[in-house]
């Protein structure tokens, strides 16, 4: 990706202080959403990036990786998948529970929607500790399906996901647009 792309994606972010709780600093993508040059450019970016490293479905995380990862398959021509925060999905599903900062959550994917042969790339907008991608790594090996990589808009080093998810990686590739 040029530098000028990462320069635009990145001058679409929005910081926010204190949201949710004191002492976050959230990144806000929907300057980004809102601007058409930014989300095509965003939306090509990681269909390359699908198109690289292989991979035959692409799985967005709820709720803001829905957003990306919906035009990111069809831009890819690839399947897209849903893993979804707990009850939501109706059919018969695998859930994993992790762990948060403060306290746990639980993800589910519809079993049936992937299996062995899929090699799946996962599409998230932010990867903060790690917690949410390892715990879709997880089911998407214990649908029997292999993980073809992680792409995510903006990486927040500073919190150490990379190296939580480097075991549920594999040797898979990690993919951020931007770091800070
Ligand atoms: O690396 P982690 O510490 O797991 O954090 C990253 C996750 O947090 C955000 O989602 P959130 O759970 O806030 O839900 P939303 O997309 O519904 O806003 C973000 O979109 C990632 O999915
Ligand atoms: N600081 C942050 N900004 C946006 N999304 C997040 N998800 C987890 N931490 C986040």
């Amino acid at each position: 990706m040029s530098a000028n792309v990462q320069e635009l994606l990145l001058s679409r972010i929005r910081d926010v202080h204190d949201h949710p709780k004191p002492g976050v600093m959230f990144k806000d993508i929907t300057p980004l959403l809102a601007d058409p040059a930014a989300f095509t450019a965003l939306t090509d970016a990681l269909a390359g990036l699908c198109t690289e490293h292989g991979a035959t479905k692409v799985v967005g995380l709820e709720a803001r990786g829905f957003i990306l990862a919906a035009p990111v398959a069809v831009r890819a021509g690839l399947g897209f998948i849903p893993v979804r925060k707990a009850g939501k999905l109706p059919g018969a599903t695998l859930s994993q529970a992790y762990e948060l900062e403060y306290g746990t959550a639980e993800v589910e994917i519809h079993a049936g929607d992937l299996g062995s042969g899929d090699r799946i790339m996962v599409i998230d907008d932010v990867l903060a500790t790690g917690g949410t991608a390892e715990a879709s790594l997880g089911l998407i090996r214990r649908a029997g399906a292999e993980v073809a990589g992680v792409a995510i808009l903006m990486e927040l080093g500073f919190l150490g996901g990379r190296a939580r998810l480097e075991r549920a990686l594999d040797g898979a590739p990690l993919e951020a647009l931007l770091t800070v």
